[in-house]
């Protein structure tokens, strides 16, 4: 079974575009199963902002107190989640919504509990629920919210679930689609970058904020065996006459 996982960024859920449905429905068509990772940061600034609680970020992660950890998880499960569900299935793509938290797919502990709260990282993936929609012809649709093997909440960083559902699911593909068309040099964009053309980039700071952690995760992802994993934008069509469009990450040369 080709694997490919979508994860579709906060920044463009609520405007994804007609040619992104095409896009997706031609890779359906072409066999392969998509599972999809969503975030929801803008969406859940706002909520914040009505609550009137300042959103906090520390590398790109949020800080998660008690209370902010409730607002998470009202906006990724309750709207960011039932948006694109709803969307995929107007589009005639079958989509089970699901918290990553949902039958302990998502497991996962504190990075740093004194200095972040309740943000976490994946430890394990339990694909079996996943299978289960796979051979029923569903598209699995996660937030990236996790638990501790405790049964405590997790805020987890889209992209870095997104990346581990990629690995533990052994995907061919895993692609970041977001609200540029890739990984952005003096507004042009650079189609193929290595480990170490991105982190140069990162260090003179052509890249930085939200698409740290997106290059970062990336190039992890990579390096567990995910042969194509791509930067795309959700505005236009990523793929079209069977070519991907955007930003793509290679192993270094010499590297296998
Ligand atoms: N070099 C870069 N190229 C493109 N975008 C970049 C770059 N560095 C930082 N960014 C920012 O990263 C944003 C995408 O990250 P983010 O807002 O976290 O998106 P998402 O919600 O899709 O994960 C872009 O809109 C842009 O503002
Ligand atoms: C720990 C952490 O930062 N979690 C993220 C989860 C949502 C997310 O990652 O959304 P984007 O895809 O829009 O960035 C957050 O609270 O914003």
């Amino acid at each position: 079974m080709n694997i490919l996982v979508i994860k579709c960024g906060g920044s463009i859920i609520n405007e994804l575009s007609e040619s992104f449905f095409t896009s997706v429905k031609e890779l359906q068509s072409r066999g392969y199963q998509i599972v999809f990772v969503h975030g929801g940061g803008p969406d859940i600034n706002s909520m914040l902002e009505k609550y009137e609680i300042e959103p906090v970020f520390e590398n790109g992660l949020r800080k998660t107190t008690t209370e902010v950890l409730e607002v998470v998880e009202l906006m990724l499960a309750g709207k960011s989640n039932r948006c694109l569900v709803h969307k995929l299935e107007a589009h005639g793509i079958k989509a089970v919504g699901l918290n990553g938290s949902d039958g302990g797919i998502l497991t996962g502990e504190y990075i740093d509990e004194k200095k972040l709260g309740a943000v976490g990282e994946i430890h394990q993936v339990d694909t079996e629920l996943l299978g289960l929609l796979f051979e029923k012809g569903y598209c699995p649709v996660l937030t990236p919210i996790s638990t501790t093997e405790d049964g405590n909440k997790l805020n987890v960083n889209a992209d870095m679930a997104a990346g581990s559902v990629a690995k533990a699911l052994s995907a061919e593909m895993c692609l970041f689609v977001t609200d540029v068309k890739g990984v952005l040099k003096n507004q042009q964009i650079i189609e193929k970058l290595t480990e170490t053309e991105t982190k140069a980039l990162i260090t003179d700071g052509s890249i930085y904020g939200g698409m740290i952690p997106k290059v970062n995760t990336a190039l992890s992802v990579l390096n567990k065996g995910v042969e194509k994993v791509m930067i795309v934008s959700g505005k236009d069509h990523f793929y079209e006459n069977g070519q991907f469009i955007g930003t793509k990450f290679l192993q270094e040369e010499g590297v296998f």
